[in-house]
């Protein structure tokens, strides 16, 4: 079994007692069900920059990344840095994230929130809504094509925004439908931990103009950056780049200045 079998397997487990616990009465009664979306997709589209900037504690590829900070103040320091949006990672057991991170991120801040998470599932896009997401990731590496349907429907539905993460070819032909808003290169795979930007570079060409193109994970250079812009893409997720840091806002407002002047 590869990490992504396990942490889909907990899932489903988790699930169960989570549905248990909270029934979806109670996460559509929430008070940010009826928030309005902030579209992380126009930012991007409008942007120079197109930095989304992620809370992660830790991951299995790289152990601990910072523990000892508090999500509202990174959520403060990413949008005073200017960035477009932010990822908060929700998962507890492999990257130490909770709802909760989204709950006190959404408290903090404006910008759009996009919830990191392993969705195999409609009740975790409702958590989303009822705890401040403005957008859902989908992986297409454990979902098939109908999964990928139902999911991202039921996610516009809501009113909500959907990133959906290839990492090859296969992944993307199969998942290409008009009920998504962006589609995300991982330059990560997930099952060996390889990283390389080489991955968006080589996927670009295959994604219809009409979605916004993120490249993510493995980003540490505005150079890096620069290149991805020559291939259409219009964001760029960092996570460990920041997050290492003992300040992530201020490591983000100094990328985005060397951005701004770079490109
Ligand atoms: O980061 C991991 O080790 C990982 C392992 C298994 C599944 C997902 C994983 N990461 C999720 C992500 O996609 C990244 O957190 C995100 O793209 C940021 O990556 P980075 O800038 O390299 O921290």
């Amino acid at each position: 079994m590869n990490i992504l079998d396990k942490i889909i397997a907990d899932k489903h487990k988790e699930l169960v007692l989570k549905k248990l616990v909270v029934p979806v009465s109670q996460l559509e009664q929430a008070a940010l069900f009826e928030r309005e979306n902030v579209s992380l997709a126009q930012k991007l589209k409008v942007s120079n920059t197109g930095i989304i900037a992620e809370h992660k504690r830790r991951s299995p590829s790289k152990s601990i990344i910072n523990q000892g900070l508090n999500v509202q103040d990174v959520a403060e320091g990413y949008e005073n840095a200017g960035i477009c949006g932010m990822s908060v990672l929700t998962d507890g057991k492999y990257f130490g994230g909770s709802l909760d991170d989204l709950l006190y991120a959404r408290a903090a801040v404006k910008m759009p929130l996009l919830r990191k998470e392993f969705v195999i599932d409609e009740y975790q896009i409702l958590e989303a809504k009822a705890n401040g997401a403005d957008v859902i990731l989908l992986i297409a590496a454990v979902l098939d094509r109908e999964q990928i349907k139902t999911l991202s429907e039921f996610a516009k539905n809501l009113g909500l925004e959907v990133l959906l993460e290839v990492h090859n070819e296969a992944e993307l032909e199969k998942s290409i439908m008009p009920s998504l808003d962006m589609l995300g290169v991982n330059n990560r795979n997930l099952k060996t931990f390889e990283v390389s930007t080489e991955v968006s570079k080589k996927l670009s060409e295959k994604i219809p103009s009409e979605f916004v193109k993120v490249s993510e994970s493995g980003i540490s250079s505005v150079e890096a950056i620069k290149e991805l812009k020559e291939f259409g893409y219009k964001g760029f997720l960092i996570g460990e780049n920041f997050m290492k840091t003992d300040n992530p806002g201020e490591s983000a407002m100094s990328f985005v200045k060397k951005l701004e002047i770079k490109v």
